[in-house]
């Protein structure tokens, strides 16, 4: 339990969160009277919390759980990835309105606002009552120092609604600070050790469309991917190896869900951050999936090959994949197969490479993989072809945003100007 300040206090409180691996109790509220703000490490996040401020009507509002106002940008209350949301504490004083100014906006990580409170969860837009969604933990440090400039592209979702309200897309650009210190940012893998099997479908286009733009800042795009698959087929082996290069045969089941972050510089323009959702096993069976799945924009689906079992179990995950998430224009995400394990020699259910083809076909992944990763063999093959996907996808949702705005189209004749003005 890692509660802050003085927990006795009416006003502290503390809300515990499992997620994963760790458990969470980051949230304590100031006690009443206390003005000054206090930063805490949690989880690698350096936090501010504690903070108040006095509305306009003298009125002390309190925050649980503070981020500095740099991570501040039009879009951030839709972030996909940092889920920045307006939270309060149970019994402090609601404010008026969203805060407008700096320097504080609230995040809240799997926090549910209350209802009944009175709280900013049932007016602002911000903060629907259904927020109770883990958070991107592992990418707040990479925010929190260091100095960084991002292009975002905000959500399909948030694209769509921002397309209708100015009728025209754009990417919004906010300063933050970042060092590269975090475990996304070490180097690539090394190269393949022998010949593996798999294909990508060669559909997808090479990339995103490039649109003029007057500078040329490196473009970020922010995806969250889920692995699933059954218990112990190697997600979490292969999240490892993938993001922090190592690999250890000691098993430990996955007990909800973890996170990782991976960045990938996907060409001299383009980064792209990956946000990998190691989804337990046993989940499948558990109801919280759908919350696992919101807002993903593409999946691994790995099974053991050594273990047909496993093999029968992908049509399953599939399908609650495809039943549970769909992207704005109601097409599946992209997935694709990992076969896990090759390693073992035991790939009875691989020999036949056009047969896994049809396989994916049939089942609508988007590319299949022979993996491994003790032996490091095709996992960052992999996520290039499904991140190749998801930026194609990401490209042909922006272009149908495009295309739905209606713009008056009349000839010049018919054009009127205005009847008072031309009395003149
Ligand atoms: N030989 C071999 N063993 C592997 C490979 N990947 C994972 N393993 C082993 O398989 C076991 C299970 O791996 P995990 O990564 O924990 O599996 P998981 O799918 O995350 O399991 P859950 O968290 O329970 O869903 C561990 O003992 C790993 O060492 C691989 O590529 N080759």
């Amino acid at each position: 339990q890692n509660s802050i300040g003085d927990t006795s206090s009416r006003a502290c409180n503390l809300i515990q969160l499992s997620l994963g691996r760790r458990l969470l109790s980051p949230y304590t509220r100031s006690p009443p009277g206390h003005s000054g703000a206090s930063e805490e490490v949690f989880g690698g996040v350096r936090e501010r919390w504690g903070d108040t401020k006095i509305n306009k009507r003298g009125r002390r509002l309190e925050f649980p759980c503070l981020v500095p106002s740099r991570l501040r940008s039009p879009s951030s209350a839709h972030h996909p990835l940092h889920r920045l949301r307006w939270c309060q504490a149970p019994g402090s004083h609601p404010p008026d309105a969203l805060p407008s100014s700096p320097p504080w906006l609230c995040v809240l990580k799997g926090i549910k606002p209350l209802r009944g409170q009175g709280g900013p969860g049932e007016r602002s837009p911000a903060c629907p009552a259904s927020s109770l969604l883990p958070a991107s933990l592992p990418f707040l440090p990479g925010l929190l120092s260091g100095t960084h400039r991002l292009t975002y592209s905000p959500s399909l979702a948030h694209t769509r609604a921002r397309a209708r309200a100015h009728t025209h897309t754009h990417t919004h650009t906010h300063t933050y600070t970042h060092t590269p210190t975090h475990a996304g940012a070490r180097p690539q893998a090394a190269p393949l050790q022998r010949p593996v099997r798999g294909a990508c479908d060669q559909r997808a286009r090479r990339g995103p469309r490039r649109r003029g733009r007057m500078q040329s800042q490196p473009r970020e795009h922010l995806y969250k991917l889920l692995v699933i698959g059954d218990l112990g087929v190697g997600k979490t082996s292969i999240i490892k190896r993938y993001v922090h290069q190592n690999f250890s045969s000691h098993y430990r089941a996955t007990i909800g869900v973890d996170f990782a972050l991976k960045v990938l510089q996907w060409d001299p323009e383009t980064v792209v951050r990956l946000q990998l959702w190691d989804i337990a096993g046993q989940e499948r069976f558990g109801n919280m999936t759908r919350v696992y799945y919101r807002e993903a924009m593409g999946a691994f689906i790995v099974f053991d090959v050594t273990r047909p079992a496993t093999f029968e179990a992908v049509t399953k995950w599939k399908s609650d994949l495809d039943s549970k998430l769909t992207l704005p224009n109601g097409k599946p995400v992209s997935a694709v197969l990992l076969a896990n394990k090759c390693d073992q020699g035991k790939d009875v259910l691989l020999n036949n490479g056009l047969k896994m083809d049809q396989f994916c076909k049939e089942n609508g992944f988007v590319g299949w993989f022979e993996t491994s990763a003790k032996e490091n063999i095709n996992i960052d093959e992999a996520s290039r072809c499904l991140v190749k996907h998801i930026l194609a996808n990401e490209s042909d949702l922006t272009q149908s945003v495009e295309a739905d705005i209606v713009k008056p189209h009349l000839p010049s004749s018919k054009i009127s100007s205005c009847s008072s003005c031309s009395k003149s």
